[in-house]
């Protein structure tokens, strides 16, 4: 099996390793596979939208979710490193409000599969960090949420001494009890 697939304590979240081949001109490894993600996974979805962004070191973006049109995304970083955290917001959901974190990294060319009906968020630990990720669901900025980074309620463990570098809309996000999630 080409990937290894991690559970989180969180049913769904899913941290995926490829397998990498290294020999003496570097490596290569096949980053996405439709077949061997779903028979990885369990999972028969279609991606339609690939988004790379670049960020500075102490970028925080999120915690990002669609009300509509929500996005599953299998996300990656090819370089740099980052703090990567997903938060169940599926309002049925027994982990409802639960998080999980992972380090994402050039080197460890770990992914997450975060299923659609999550927020999610990243922070830029190295000096510059180049984020890849597939979504099964188009952009709907209409439809676009953030949810606080720092909800004490939600309570996510980030990197100590954190002064993260917010966009404004990520700036003004409210906590997840007084989000819209329906
Ligand atoms: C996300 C996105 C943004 N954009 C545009 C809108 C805006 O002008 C510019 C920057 O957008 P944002 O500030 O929303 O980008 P960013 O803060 O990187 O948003 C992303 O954050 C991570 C954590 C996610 O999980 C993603 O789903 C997405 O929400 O890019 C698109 O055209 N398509 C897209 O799919």
């Amino acid at each position: 099996m080409p990937y290894t697939v991690t559970p989180t304590h969180i049913p769904d979240l899913l941290i995926l390793e490829p397998k990498v081949f290294g020999d003496a001109r570097g490596f290569f490894f096949e980053s996405f596979n439709q077949q061997d993600f779903n028979q990885a996974t369990g999972l028969n979805v279609q991606f339609v939208q690939d988004n790379h962004s670049r960020s500075a070191q102490g970028v925080l973006r999120g915690l990002h979710y669609q009300l509509q049109q929500p996005q599953g995304k299998l996300v990656r970083v090819v370089r740099g490193a980052v703090f990567d955290v997903a938060v169940d917001i599926r309002q049925n959901s027994p982990t409802f409000g639960q998080w999980a974190g992972v380090e994402l990294t050039e080197d460890n060319h770990k992914q997450v599969w975060v299923p659609p009906g999550f927020a999610h968020g990243f922070v830029v630990l190295s000096d510059t960090a180049d984020f890849l990720y597939k979504t099964t669901d188009y952009y709907a900025p209409q439809h676009e949420r953030s949810i606080a980074w720092n909800d004490p309620a939600i309570g996510i463990t980030w990197p100590p001494g954190l002064q993260p570098k917010l966009s404004a809309k990520d700036q003004s996000a409210k906590p997840l009890a007084e989000a819209e999630l329906s």
